[in-house]
């Protein structure tokens, strides 16, 4: 189990990442994504989770550089929007991406969905970075078990991660087999179901018990599960709360009564059905 807001769990090519970092889906371009990413940092947060659809990708930049972290200290992860998948299109949205990162190499590189008959380019572009040193490690994100099955008959390297939405309503339990047996690290986003699950009757009771927040709960949750969690909050306090889960364990009760939660009910797009 992670000890601390630093510690990592090993990517199948030795790569280490935190299991623990900022999500910045829908904070917006400008002061409001340079703040949260400061606030981050400065409470000690190392990785952060970007994509180009998000459109804050200079914002992140700016609040890395402003910060004043060690870039070996830092993982950042972005991703490859739909609309670029392909090869050629990927690898020149790899160097937009850089660009407004104002990286000069990249700790991630995900697949953002899994589009029907370009994800096996993308992955083939993905693989040219890894190999040419621009990125330290490439994933998938929103794949299925039959989406990896289908990437990996071809594939020359296996992704090291997969993020997908993941939290006690869609505990993604086969998949997370699947993950842990491929030495594939899982990785949740939405990780609070975007808040809806903060006044879960089980969860808040749990809370109470440990003196933790139902967010608190959810994220531990995540950890004790071998996943890696990226909650967003825009609010330093919360910034702080979300990450203040290394003092106190559920126990396997607790565990059981979170897994049962689960009724595969999610607050995104199904990966098997998405029209964007
Ligand atoms: N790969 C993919 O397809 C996707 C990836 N993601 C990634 O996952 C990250 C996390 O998921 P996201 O969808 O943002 O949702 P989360 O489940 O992280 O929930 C974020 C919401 O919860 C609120 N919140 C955060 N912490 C607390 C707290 N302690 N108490 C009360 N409310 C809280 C935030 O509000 P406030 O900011 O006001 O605090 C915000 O409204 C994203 O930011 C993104 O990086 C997300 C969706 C899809």
């Amino acid at each position: 189990m992670p000890k601390n807001l630093q510690d990592t769990t090993t990517l199948h090519n030795g790569v280490k990442m935190p299991w623990f970092g900022l999500g910045v889906f829908k904070v917006k371009e400008g002061s409001e994504v340079v703040d949260s990413v400061k606030a981050a940092l400065k409470h000690g947060y190392k990785s952060i989770d970007t994509a180009a659809v998000y459109k804050n990708e200079e914002g992140v930049g700016q609040a890395l550089k402003e910060a004043g972290v060690a870039r070996e200290e830092l993982f950042i992860t972005t991703k490859v929007w739909n609309s670029d998948q392909g090869y050629e299109s990927t690898l020149q949205a790899f160097e937009t991406s850089m660009g407004k990162l104002g990286l000069d190499y990249l700790d991630l590189y995900l697949i953002h969905w899994p589009v029907a008959g370009k994800y096996k380019e993308t992955w083939k572009a993905l693989e040219k970075l890894y190999k040419d040193g621009r990125v330290r490690a490439i994933g998938v994100s929103n794949f299925h078990i039959h989406h990896l099955k289908d990437l990996m008959a071809d594939a020359e390297i296996k992704p090291m991660v997969n993020q997908v939405e993941y939290h006690p309503h869609l505990a993604q339990t086969e998949l997370l087999e699947f993950c842990k047996a491929e030495g594939i690290q899982m990785e949740a986003w939405s990780p609070l179901k975007q808040g809806v699950l903060l006044t879960e009757p089980t969860i808040v009771e749990i809370a109470k018990k440990h003196d933790k927040s139902p967010a608190q709960i959810i994220l531990r949750w995540d950890l004790q599960n071998g996943v890696v969690t990226i909650p967003k909050s825009i609010k330093e306090h919360r910034i702080i709360e979300n990450a203040d889960i290394f003092d106190f364990e559920l126990s396997s009760e607790d565990m059981g009564r979170l897994n049962s939660l689960n009724k595969d009910d999610r607050i995104g797009a199904d990966p098997d059905n998405f029209d964007f």
